[in-house]
């Protein structure tokens, strides 16, 4: 059976490099990008791959079961790789609601639409993108497993693992094919501005405040998008049904330093005196709830899979860096409109 995969949320960050891959790689599969290109969704991230002959692209809310069902079968998905999402934590502790009906309902819709119209479900999998923020907060030692319990501190985690509960009870229940990665913070390209790295490189090179939250001691595990997308195309095809898989880069930074090595780097690109990116930067309230520390164990999907990161960090935020002040016209676009308004609510008011 030829594959027809169903990737929502393909206009978005992780996304399109997902969609990307697939659509260059895999030539012999239709891939259907079904996107609602909401604030964080763009169809100039998808550019290199908009005529290829294997893409389509739907624009369509994951809240309107007809509309999925009209894309499954106008398409004949045979299988899906679920990245919608609101992912933004701060938006989700200013509007919490909108994150149950995307991350929730969304997920729910999409399980119900496939179950209804797959026949044999060993043919098909239902492959969710999801979250190390899953596992909570860490103090200073240990990592998240596949086995640490759930314990979500945000509106925006309690909605993914609500979204992985769904997914399991799907596979438990009904006997769906299912599969499950948990993945640390993402960075690179194509990202929205609200998120630290992002945010700090549009902000230095604008000479606004680089907010960090609290002290800037929280620490995340860093990974470069593009081996984000190469672990979910790992799992897709190899990964057991029913499994989750942890996708980390053994990369923990500080925020505020990495606020640092993004004002060292910077200063370096715009040709600026050492040290002078750095008096932007501006300790502010710190975020609600805020998760103390993410460390994800990635070694299941390293020695099952084979999966590794390609990129050491170093390299990865300098390309990022390169990436960002080449795409002005991106970052221009994206940030026009609405994000002043966003900006203006969650940094300039704190
Ligand atoms: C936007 C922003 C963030 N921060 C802090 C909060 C966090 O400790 C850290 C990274 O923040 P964010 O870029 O918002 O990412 P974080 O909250 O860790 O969550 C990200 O990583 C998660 C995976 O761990 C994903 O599931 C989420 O969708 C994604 O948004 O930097 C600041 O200090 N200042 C800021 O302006």
């Amino acid at each position: 059976m030829k594959k027809s995969i169903l990737i929502t949320g393909g206009a978005g960050f992780i996304g399109c490099h997902v969609v990307r891959l697939f659509v260059e790689k895999y030539p012999d599969y239709n891939i259907i990008n079904l996107d609602l290109l909401t604030y964080a969704g763009n169809l100039e991230n998808l550019k290199e791959v908009e005529n290829a002959p294997n893409y389509r692209f739907e624009r369509v809310d994951i809240l309107k079961e007809e509309d999925l069902k009209f894309v499954f079968e106008k398409h004949n998905v045979t299988d899906v790789i679920h990245l919608a999402a609101e992912s933004h934590v701060d938006r989700s502790i200013t509007d919490p609601l909108a994150f149950v009906r995307t991350n929730v309902i969304g997920t729910v819709n999409l399980l119900n639409v496939a179950k209804a119209y797959w026949k044999n479900y060993d043919d098909h999998l239902f492959y969710h993108v999801s979250t190390d923020e899953v596992y909570g907060s860490l103090e200073d030692g240990g990592f998240f497993t596949e086995t640490t319990p759930y314990d979500p501190q945000s509106p925006y985690s309690a909605s993914k693992a609500s979204s992985d509960h769904f997914v399991r009870a799907y596979a438990n229940t009904y006997k769906l094919k299912t599969v499950i990665t948990n993945c640390s913070n993402n960075y690179g390209a194509n990202q929205f501005p609200e998120k630290l790295i992002p945010l700090c490189i549009h902000n230095i090179k604008n000479n606004r405040p680089l907010p960090v939250y609290g002290k800037g001691e929280n620490i995340r595990d860093w990974l470069y998008v593009v081996d984000h997308a190469r672990a979910i195309d790992m799992v897709f095809h190899e990964g057991k049904p029913g499994e989750t898989y942890n996708v980390g880069g053994f990369n923990e930074w500080k925020n505020i330093d990495i606020v640092k090595l993004l004002c060292q780097k910077m200063d370096e690109k715009l040709g600026r005196e050492a040290g002078s990116s750095e008096k932007l930067i501006t300790y502010v309230t710190d975020r609600a709830g805020h998760d103390h520390r993410y460390a994800i164990d990635a070694t299941k999907i390293q020695r099952e899979l084979g999966w590794e990161p390609s990129l050491q960090f170093e390299e990865g935020i300098t390309k990022t860096i390169d990436w960002y002040l080449e795409n002005e016209e991106w970052l221009n676009n994206v940030t026009s409109g609405d994000y002043q308004k966003y900006y203006e609510l969650h940094y300039d008011n704190r």
